[in-house]
């Protein structure tokens, strides 16, 4: 849990509460975040220590949704924009906390591979980040798709781009829907062909900002 700027995606620049929630079985090979796939009792500790810590740990807290509120409050957190993301967050029913989320004025996004059913608030906006052909064997939902408000694609050569057509033409509509492309781990030539694919299709491009300048 920590408060930043939202980095990724059409919300780029909003002032966002984190909350990664612990595991995922999906297996990306180049994942930013391989701490959080484990589950097991012997990982848990207190949210003070987890707090308390400023490099990346697997060790994780259990809380209900009024206690992490509680401690956004402790915290002295004053974003109003909680991204909920992992970890794979979705393998949670995310309901109870994203509708005392907006029902405390919050606005709530979730970050997703799109492999588990999305179970949240109506007004929750939700980015599926397909995960296709990953090491874990899962696949992707088309109602997550349906579900999505943004798709943000994580790409490194032109093969991540077909499969994603493939992908897209199971869904109903794209009206209303952001398509956004994102290069795998700042690679430039991952970079080149988002930037290129973007201009031709009048996708958005989804640069990871927070690592450019080296926040959280
Ligand atoms: C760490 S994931 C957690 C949420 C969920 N499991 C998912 O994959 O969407 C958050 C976002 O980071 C992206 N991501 C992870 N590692 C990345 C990397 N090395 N380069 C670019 N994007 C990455 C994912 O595609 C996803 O959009
Ligand atoms: N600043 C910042 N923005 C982000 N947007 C999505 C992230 C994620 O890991 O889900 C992320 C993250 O880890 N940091
Ligand atoms: S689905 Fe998300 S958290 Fe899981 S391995 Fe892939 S990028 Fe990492
Ligand atoms: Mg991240």
């Amino acid at each position: 849990m920590f408060e930043t700027i939202q980095g990724e995606g059409a919300h780029t620049g909003i002032p966002s509460i984190f909350v990664r929630l612990q595991g995922c079985p999906v297996g990306c090979p180049w994942c930013d975040t391989k701490h959080t796939w484990t589950l097991d009792d012997a990982l848990v500790t207190t949210a003070q220590a987890v707090i308390a810590k400023n490099e990346e740990s697997e060790h994780y807290f259990d809380v209900n949704e009024n206690e992490l509120l509680a401690l956004f409050a402790a915290q002295g957190y004053v974003a109003k924009h909680v991204v909920i993301t992992g970890g794979e967050p979705c393998m949670y029913d995310l309901i109870p906390l994203t509708e005392l989320l907006h029902n405390r004025g919050y606005t709530t996004q979730i970050e997703t591979s799109g492999t588990f059913e999305v179970r949240c608030d109506p007004r929750t906006y939700v980015t599926v980040s397909p995960k296709i052909n990953m090491k874990g064997g899962m696949e992707v939902l088309v109602s997550a798709l349906e579900r999505a408000n943004e798709i943000k694609h994580p790409i490194a050569m032109q093969k991540h781009i077909d499969e994603l057509d493939i992908l897209l033409e199971k869904v109903s509509s794209l009206d209303g829907k952001q398509v956004c492309l994102q290069p795998i781990s700042q690679q430039a030539r991952a970079t080149e062909l988002a930037v290129k694919t973007c201009i031709s299709r009048n996708w958005r491009l989804s640069l990871q900002t927070h690592k450019y300048i080296g926040i959280e």
